[in-house]
Formats: structure tokens, C-alpha cells, sequence
């Protein structure tokens, strides 16, 4: 499956947010977008899923166009910056309403062993952004939406959540944007700056630098 993404003209008022989008993902492959602070990532994956209603925007599947907001298609399941499981949902309870089960994500997390009836609530932030992710990334989505998946979570978690990722990604298309800009570049098959309201396509890292989102000498680092 093929995901495509252009003419997206986003404003609020007068400030022009994004202009000149174009993002292609595809089944097999995890698509990242890298950008500043306010370059307008969060707003393009919320135009993407559906929540954010650009002036403009084209989107298609497998070369189709989507006319309707991409959620009412359930095709996609996406992973916000806040939080979305209810705080007072026991984790066994939120893994049966996601067609999951205890015991598939304790084997991966063994961590979490005893917190079955543990309420969602009582969960460190790290913790949340774990569970969550699970639920996203083994959900029987087809396109999922990741917004700073790494953020808050330690460096051994981080590494488990890229395998997972890289496991979930053989039959889904996966698009994610996060500032561990090591990580992201790790994981990605295919990589995006977002600047001035438009997306370029890296295909060197060192346009990293060129485009001034890394300083130079960063990657040699
Ligand atoms: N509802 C809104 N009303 C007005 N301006 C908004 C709104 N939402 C976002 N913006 C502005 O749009 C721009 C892009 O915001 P966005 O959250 O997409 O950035 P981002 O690239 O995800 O940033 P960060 O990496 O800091 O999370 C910012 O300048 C922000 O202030």
C-alpha cells in the first residue's frame, strides 16, 4: 500500500503554516519527518489523520484519491503527543479493548509484570508512552501515526520500541516525527525535513546540516 500526501496549504489567520508538502509512505518502510520546534509536524500528522482541517490538502492511497477525513476509513491508528487511553482503564482491560491480550505485551515488557489491574492513571509518563505505543503499533492499523514516540522513554525502552517497530512495519505503513533525531535516522527507511512550511526529502544526511537543522560536525559526532 502507498500513501501520498501533497497541496497542503495550512493557515491560522493569516500565519501560513505549511505550503509545500509533498510525503510518499509506503508498506514495508517507516517514514520520518524531522523538524524544529514549530515547524509544524503535529499539525501535518493531525492533518493526516483527519483531525485538522487544512484550506487545502490532496491525499491518496494506492494512487487513489481519500476524500473523507483518513480515520473514517479505519485504516490508520495514530499515537498524539497527549495521552488518549482513559486514566481510570485497567491495562488488561485496555489491552482486550484493542484486541490485544496481558501476556503478548508483559512478554515484551516484562517490566509491567504485575500491573494487570494496575489503572492507567498510576503509570509513570514513560510508562503511558510505552503502553500506548503497544497498543498503536499492534493494532491491526494499516497506517500508523507516531508523534514523538520516543520522548520521555530510556534509552533501553527506546531500543525495544524500534524493534518492535521495525517488526510492525512489515505490513504497515508507519509515519513518524520525533526530535531524537538518532533514533529517528536509525529507524527510518525514509526521511523528510519539514522547513518553511515544506518538506524536503533527504537523501544524504549531511542535508541535514546543509539545511541548517543539525549544526555542522553534528553527524560526525
Ligand atoms: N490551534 C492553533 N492555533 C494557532 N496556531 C497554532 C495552532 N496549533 C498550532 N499552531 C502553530 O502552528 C505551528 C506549528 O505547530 P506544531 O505543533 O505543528 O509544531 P511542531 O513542529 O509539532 O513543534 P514541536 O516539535 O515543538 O512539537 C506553531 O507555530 C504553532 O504555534
Amino acid at each position: 500500500m502507498t500513501f501520498e500526501i501533497d497541496n497542503v496549504e495550512l493557515y491560522f489567520k493569516t500565519k501560513r503554516i505549511l505550503n509545500g508538502i509533498y510525503l510518499k509512505a509506503e508498506t514495508g518502510k517507516v517514514t520520518a519527518i524531522l523538524g524544529s520546534n514549530g515547524c509544524g509536524k503535529s499539525c501535518l500528522m493531525d492533518i493526516i489523520f483527519g483531525d485538522l482541517k487544512p484550506k487545502y490538502k490532496l491525499i491518496r492511497i494506492d494512487g487513489k484519491p481519500i476524500l473523507k477525513q483518513l480515520y473514517k476509513t479505519g485504516l490508520v491508528k495514530y499515537l498524539p503527543q497527549d495521552y488518549f487511553v482513559l486514566k481510570h482503564l485497567k491495562l488488561n482491560f485496555t489491552l482486550k479493548l484493542f484486541n490485544s491480550h496481558w501476556s503478548d505485551f508483559s512478554t515484551l515488557f516484562p517490566e509491567f509484570g504485575n500491573y494487570q489491574t494496575t489503572k492507567f492513571k498510576q503509570l509513570s509518563g514513560g510508562e503511558r508512552r510505552i503502553f500506548e505505543m503497544f497498543l498503536i503499533l499492534k493494532s491491526n492499523a494499516k497506517i500508523v501515526l507516531l508523534d514523538e514516540p520516543f520522548n520521555g522513554i530510556s534509552p533501553l525502552m527506546i531500543e525495544r520500541i524500534k524493534t518492535l517497530i521495525e517488526e510492525e512495519k512489515q505490513d504497515k505503513i508507519i509515519i513518524l516525527t520525533d526530535h531524537r533525531f538518532d533514533d529517528v535516522i536509525d529507524v527510518s527507511d525514509t526521511l523528510y525535513l519539514l522547513k518553511n512550511g515544506a518538506t524536503k526529502r533527504i537523501q544524504k544526511l549531511s542535508e541535514l546540516e546543509d539545511y541548517e537543522y543539525l549544526n555542522k560536525g553534528t553527524l560526525l559526532n
